[in-house]
């Protein structure tokens, strides 16, 4: 049975389930949450209003958003027992952490062993809620600080960097990060949401299939691409040595961080608005070098582009979390506070017509053969 079986590797192009969510046109370069235009949304959305347009369904009236957010403010606080648990494992990578923290939440709460629309709209809002906190205590427990108390008067993005620094954000800083959420909030069926929703397809719960999300967003392929640009540009240097980098790379057959998507073939729409904000924010930092790394990485990238290979939404975020400072490793953790609503979304679709995921691999071992005893191998 090994001919005339179509392989797909990769499931690339292959077509799972219907999604009312994001619409992805990878050759025009276009993104819509529920046929809002992404331009639309990091022009204007707050995250919260995203994510009321994500679980809920429609953007929010004022009435509404207010609604909303006051619940999803109310659940910020993460119980004792788990910041016992980010001491005990302070020294972990800050994935490792909060993924350990997400199953702890679990084990801590009764009601995140239910399923069905009610509890995963519940769990989907408190674990938005709380994944910030998750990843605030964790770098101020590391510092030997004490975890910053979330201060509910502040929107999620403002909220996050105060228990990140222990300072109010300036609204510059608090509205770029905002954006930064709103850009990577959903993406279809990427691999992070499409492992959760193979989870949700035994129909476990929500809290265990963000903890498969997480373990999926954590590779370099995925999430960890922000962190790999930045360490690029590190080792690069400066706008004249990228050149030489890039073709290093390319001869190697390497791949270059921050480029390609299994998806677009033109650039990825979310780009742009990190691209604005790395180039203003670094000019404001008196730091513009990073930005012309980065062009300059763009620009070697060229001859090598014939096949639409673009830069992605995360070629320009991690310089962002550079500048204000934040390390490396919590570049992964940040995208997860962004995530959190598309994963929802995408565990509440996969549930409302469940059906367990499970494709078929075509084998190509050995042919039946005969058992041979251990003494005799
Ligand atoms: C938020 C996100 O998850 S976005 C993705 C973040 N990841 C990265 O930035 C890591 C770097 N990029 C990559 O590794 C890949 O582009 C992936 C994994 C994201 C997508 O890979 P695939 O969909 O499998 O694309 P595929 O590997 O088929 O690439 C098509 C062609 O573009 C080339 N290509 C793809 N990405 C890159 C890259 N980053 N650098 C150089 N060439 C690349 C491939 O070599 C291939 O060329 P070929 O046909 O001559 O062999
Ligand atoms: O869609 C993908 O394959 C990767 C992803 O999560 C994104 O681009 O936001």
């Amino acid at each position: 049975m090994t001919e005339a079986v179509k392989i797909n590797r990769g499931l690339k192009g292959i077509y799972f389930e219907r999604s009312g969510v994001s619409d992805i046109d990878g050759a025009a370069g276009t993104l819509q949450y529920r046929g809002y235009s992404i331009h639309d949304l990091a022009t204007h959305a707050t995250f919260e209003e995203v994510c009321h347009l994500l679980m809920r369904g429609e953007l929010p009236t004022a009435a509404e958003l207010d609604a909303f957010d006051t619940e999803m403010r109310s659940h910020r606080a993460v119980p004792d027992a788990v910041l016992e648990i980010i001491r005990t494992c302070k020294d972990g990578h800050p994935m490792d952490v909060l993924r350990t923290c997400v199953s702890a939440l679990a084990a801590l709460d009764p009601g995140s062993q239910q399923v069905g629309e009610e509890a995963f709209q519940r769990n989907g809002l408190k674990l938005t809620a709380q994944v910030p906190t998750l990843i605030a205590a964790h770098e101020a427990i590391r510092n030997g600080r004490e975890p910053v108390t979330p201060d509910n008067s502040l929107s999620h993005a403002a909220n996050w960097l105060w228990m990140l620094k222990g300072e109010k954000p300036s609204e510059d800083a608090a509205r770029l990060a905002d954006v930064d959420f709103v850009l990577h909030a959903e993406h279809g069926a990427n691999a992070s949401s499409f492992a959760a929703r193979v989870t949700v397809g035994t129909e476990a719960n929500l809290h265990g299939a963000i903890v498969t999300a997480l373990s999926t967003l954590a590779g370099p392929a995925h999430g960890g691409a922000a962190e790999d640009v930045m360490k690029m540009v590190k080792e690069i240097g400066t706008p004249d040595k990228a050149a030489d980098y890039v073709k290093a790379k390319r001869k190697n057959r390497e791949a270059v961080t921050g480029f390609g998507h299994r998806v677009y073939r033109a650039e990825d729409p979310r780009a742009r608005h990190m691209r604005e904000g790395v180039r203003k924010l670094g000019e404001e930092m008196g730091a513009p070098e990073w930005y012309e790394i980065l062009q300059a990485v763009v620009e070697a990238m060229k001859p090598y582009s014939r096949h639409g290979l673009n830069v992605n939404v995360d070629f320009y975020s991690g310089v962002i979390y550079q500048l204000h400072g934040i390390p490396m490793d919590l570049y992964v953790p940040i995208f997860a506070i962004g995530r959190m609503p598309g994963w929802v979304i995408q565990c509440l679709e996969q549930q409302r017509g469940n059906i367990l995921i499970r494709p078929l691999t075509l084998y190509n071992g050995p042919e039946p053969r005969d058992w041979v005893p251990i003494e005799d191998r």
